[in-house]
C-alpha cells in the first residue's frame, strides 16, 4: 500500500459489514464511510450492533477480507498496521485502580512502543491533555468516574493515534462529568486534527460534538448525515404532513426510523450497569 492511497483514504470504509453471534445478526451489511478528521457519531439504542462494529473496525472481532479498511488498510488481511493507526477505549474499564494514573498510562505507552526515551515526556502529554496533570501521580482507585474516563483517554492518546474510537466514553457519568469528557475530546482533536469514532446513546450528546452521525438499528444504518441536516429533513417532512410544533430533535429523527423498536428505559439501565462496573473496578 502506498502513502498516497493511505492519505487519500477515508479513515474508516466499511462496505457490507457484517458480524453475527450465532444465530443473532449483530451487525448486519453496515455501509459506513469517516473522513479522515472528522467526529463521527454511531448511535443507537442496546442491541443495535454499535460494540460489535466498533470491535470489527479495531480488528478485535476477526471478518473477512474487504469488509472493514481504516486508512486504506484491510483489517483482514493488515491487523497489526491498522492497530498502530487506532486508540481504542473500549466500554469496559481499562484503568488499574491500584497504579498511579502516570502508571497506567506509561503502560500503554510501553504496550504501544512509544520509544522509551520520549515516553515520560508522551505520558505528560496525554496526561495534561485530558487534565489530569495534577492528579498524575494519585492511585486511580481515588479517581471519580469522570477522572477515570479521561485517564482511558489518554492512555488511547499516549501512541498519537490517527483514529481515535470510542464505545460509549461518557455513559454512567453525571453531566458535569460528560461535559469533562467532551471538552477534553474537543480539545485534543482541535489540537491534532485526530479523527474520531464514538458511539453514544446520549443523542443530544451526539448533536452537540459530532461533525456526522449514522443512526443503527438492529445492525444497519437507517439514516446517516450531519445532525442538522438529519432534523432539518425531519422538521420539513412533518411540515409537509402538516404538523406543528418544536423543531425535531436528533431523537425524534431517531424515532422516526427505528419506529417501536425503541425502548425507553434502555438508557437508564445502562447506566446502572456501568456505574455498578465502574464501582467494582476502582472500589
Ligand atoms: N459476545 C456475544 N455473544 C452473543 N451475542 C452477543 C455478543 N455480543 C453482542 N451480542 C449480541 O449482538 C447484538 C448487538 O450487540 P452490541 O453489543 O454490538 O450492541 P450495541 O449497540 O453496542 O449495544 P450496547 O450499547 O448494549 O452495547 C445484541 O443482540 C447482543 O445481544
Amino acid at each position: 500500500m502506498s502513502g498516497d492511497t493511505e492519505t487519500a483514504a477515508p479513515a474508516v470504509d466499511c462496505t457490507g459489514l457484517a458480524y453475527a453471534f450465532g444465530e443473532t445478526n449483530a451487525v448486519d451489511g453496515l455501509d459506513l464511510t469517516v473522513a479522515e478528521g472528522e467526529v463521527f457519531g454511531l448511535l443507537g439504542p442496546n442491541g443495535a450492533g454499535k460494540t460489535t462494529a466498533i470491535r470489527c473496525i479495531t480488528t478485535l472481532l476477526p471478518v473477512p477480507p474487504g469488509m472493514v479498511r481504516v486508512f486504506g488498510r484491510d483489517t483482514a488481511r493488515e491487523r497489526m498496521a491498522v492497530r498502530r493507526l487506532l486508540g481504542y477505549v473500549p466500554q469496559q474499564l481499562s484503568a488499574d485502580a491500584s497504579l498511579t494514573g502516570r502508571e497506567n498510562v506509561t503502560l500503554f505507552a510501553r504496550v504501544f512502543d512509544v520509544p522509551r526515551r520520549e515516553r515520560a515526556e508522551r505520558v505528560a502529554q496525554a496526561l495534561a491533555a485530558v487534565g489530569l496533570a495534577d492528579a498524575a501521580d494519585r492511585m486511580a482507585g481515588t479517581f471519580s468516574g469522570g477522572m477515570i474516563r479521561r485517564l482511558e483517554l489518554a492512555q488511547a492518546l499516549v501512541s498519537a493515534p490517527r483514529l481515535l474510537i470510542l464505545d460509549e466514553p461518557t455513559i454512567g457519568l453525571d453531566p458535569i462529568a460528560r461535559t469533562g469528557v467532551w471538552e477534553h475530546i474537543d480539545a485534543v482533536r482541535a489540537a491534532t486534527g485526530m479523527t474520531v469514532l464514538v458511539t453514544t446513546h446520549y443523542m443530544d450528546e451526539a448533536d452537540q460534538h459530532c461533525d456526522r452521525v449514522a443512526l443503527m438499528h438492529r445492525g444497519r444504518v437507517h439514516a446517516l448525515g450531519t445532525p442538522g441536516d438529519l432534523t432539518r429533513g425531519l422538521g420539513e417532512r412533518r411540515r409537509a404532513a402538516g404538523a406543528t410544533g418544536a423543531p425535531p430533535t436528533l431523537e425524534d429523527v431517531f424515532r422516526e426510523v427505528a419506529g417501536s423498536g425503541l425502548d425507553d428505559t434502555s438508557g437508564d439501565f445502562r447506566d446502572v450497569r456501568s456505574t455498578r462496573r465502574t464501582a467494582n473496578r476502582v472500589g
